[in-house]
């Protein structure tokens, strides 16, 4: 089996309402992806080999979901150079900006291309993946542009009352 440019992995089932926007925009896309349960807290060993086989395997970009002590993403970024790209998820104690701040405050020299907490950031974390492989897929790069395009023209000129 050949393994898909994009790898979606989380911290917990639970994030999974979230991180489905990331497949369905991926979907959309026509980007083929996987998608893991993988905890740096709950199951170490998974992520240390999701980690040191992602190069290998031919994973192009990785997004990263995790919420509260999001140590997901970051602990990922450090184990492979594969772009990881970190989605904080919201949680109900502090409305995810722990999950944000947990992701995004990195230590110099391992970056987490950190997007916007919960499903926003999901569905971005997708079009910042496809990005970055329309860098060498011309097709990937045409359907990006089309969805961009349809996106603009969606947006109406003036608000309505209703
Ligand atoms: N932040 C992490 C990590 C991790 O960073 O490794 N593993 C699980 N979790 C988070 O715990 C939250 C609650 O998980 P449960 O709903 O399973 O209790 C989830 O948002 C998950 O991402």
């Amino acid at each position: 089996m050949t393994t898909p440019p994009v790898g979606i992995i989380m911290g917990s089932q639970s994030d999974w309402a979230t991180m489905r926007e990331a497949a369905m925009l991926l979907d959309e896309l026509a980007i083929a992806y996987e998608s893991k349960i993988v905890s740096a807290h709950r199951t170490p060993d998974r992520l240390w080999e999701y980690g040191k086989t992602a190069v290998d395997r031919g994973l192009q970009v990785i997004i990263a979901g995790a919420g509260g002590a999001a140590h997901l993403p970051g602990m990922m970024a450090s184990k492979t150079r594969v772009p990881v790209i970190g989605v904080p998820v919201q949680t109900k104690a502090l409305s995810g900006v722990d999950s944000l701040y947990s992701i995004l405050q990195m230590p110099k020299g391992f970056p987490v291309a950190t997007m916007a907490i919960g499903s926003a950031g999901a569905a971005n974390a997708a079009l910042m993946a496809a990005s970055i492989l329309a860098l060498q897929d011309a097709d990937v790069a045409a359907r990006l542009d089309a969805w961009r395009e349809a996106l603009s023209a969606s947006i109406p000129e003036e608000p309505t009352d209703d």
